[in-house]
């Protein structure tokens, strides 16, 4: 009997081999392996400094990884130019805001809409009934700002700005998506809407969520990677790491 070639949906989302990043004498990431599966909702955690965001530069290739390899769903990504990895389905947020401040939560989205297609920003009106501005709503709703699209996002909320930064990273229909640290400076009030939307987003969407709020963080996963000095140091399921000593250390140490 001949096996049928493998789809993309039997491949894993994401298989970290032993990548590292230095910058100078500096590994900020070190060996890191770590498969994450179609659909998976994982949370990397770590304090200030482990390597969190460094782990997203070389995965959506803004610091490519100076050693080890990176396959997106059976192709070697390692070393492609970030637009590339974009154009291949890799959508993230920073975080520090990207959202322009003189323009509406609408015309924010439309821009992500306009440059996940064109791959630049741009300002061209399309016409009414355009599917641009349909898929401007249905981003809208999505995200759950769809009663403020005329708002300009200067006078939403924190919590209102990071759903549109979602909405945003959302425009090119990503299979994957790389949130870093969605909840920071939200008040808690914001976070349950936050979850919910986390919580509503497709089954076939793999998550990988960078969070320093244990809540959010395990209430959106079902594996959890704990990074501290560049390297992993736990990787499991939320319940075993809510009770695992090296985790509890490194938070209450940061609490101290
Ligand atoms: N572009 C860069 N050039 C030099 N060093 C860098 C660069 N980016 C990150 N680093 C260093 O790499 C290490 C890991 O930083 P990184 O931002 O990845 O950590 P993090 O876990 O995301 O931290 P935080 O939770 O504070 O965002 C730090 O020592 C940081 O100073």
């Amino acid at each position: 009997m001949t096996s049928s070639p493998s789809s993309a949906s039997d491949l894993p989302a994401l298989v970290l081999d032993s990548v590292g990043r230095r910058f100078g004498a500096l590994h900020a990431v070190s060996d890191v392996t770590l498969t994450v599966h179609t659909g998976e909702r994982r949370a990397i955690l770590g304090p200030n400094g482990a390597g969190k965001t460094t782990l997203f530069n070389t995965i959506c290739g803004d610091y490519p990884p100076t050693s080890g390899k990176i396959t997106y769903f059976g192709a070697d990504i390692s070393q492609l130019k970030p637009y590339r990895r974009a154009r291949m389905g890799i959508g993230r947020t920073y975080q520090s805001s990207t959202l322009f401040n003189g323009l509406s939560v609408r015309e924010n989205l439309y821009l992500a809409v306009r440059a996940a297609k064109f791959g630049r920003f741009s300002l061209i009106k399309a016409g009414p009934g355009h599917p641009d501005l349909a898929r401007v709503d249905a981003l809208a709703q999505q995200v759950r700002v769809d009663h403020i699209l005329d708002t300009r996002i200067d006078a939403v909320s924190h919590g209102q700005r990071r759903q549109v930064e979602i909405g945003m990273a959302l425009a090119g229909d990503p299979k994957l998506l790389m949130l870093d640290e969605p909840a920071a400076g939200l008040f808690a009030a914001e976070r349950p809407e936050l979850v919910a939307l986390l919580a509503d987003l497709p089954r076939d969407l793999t998550l990988i969520l960078i969070e320093h709020d244990m809540d959010v963080a395990l209430a959106n996963s079902e594996k959890v990677t704990v990074m501290k000095d560049g390297v992993i140091v736990v990787d499991s399921t939320p319940d075993k790491v809510v009770d695992d000593p090296v985790v509890q250390a490194i938070y209450l140490g940061e609490r101290q």
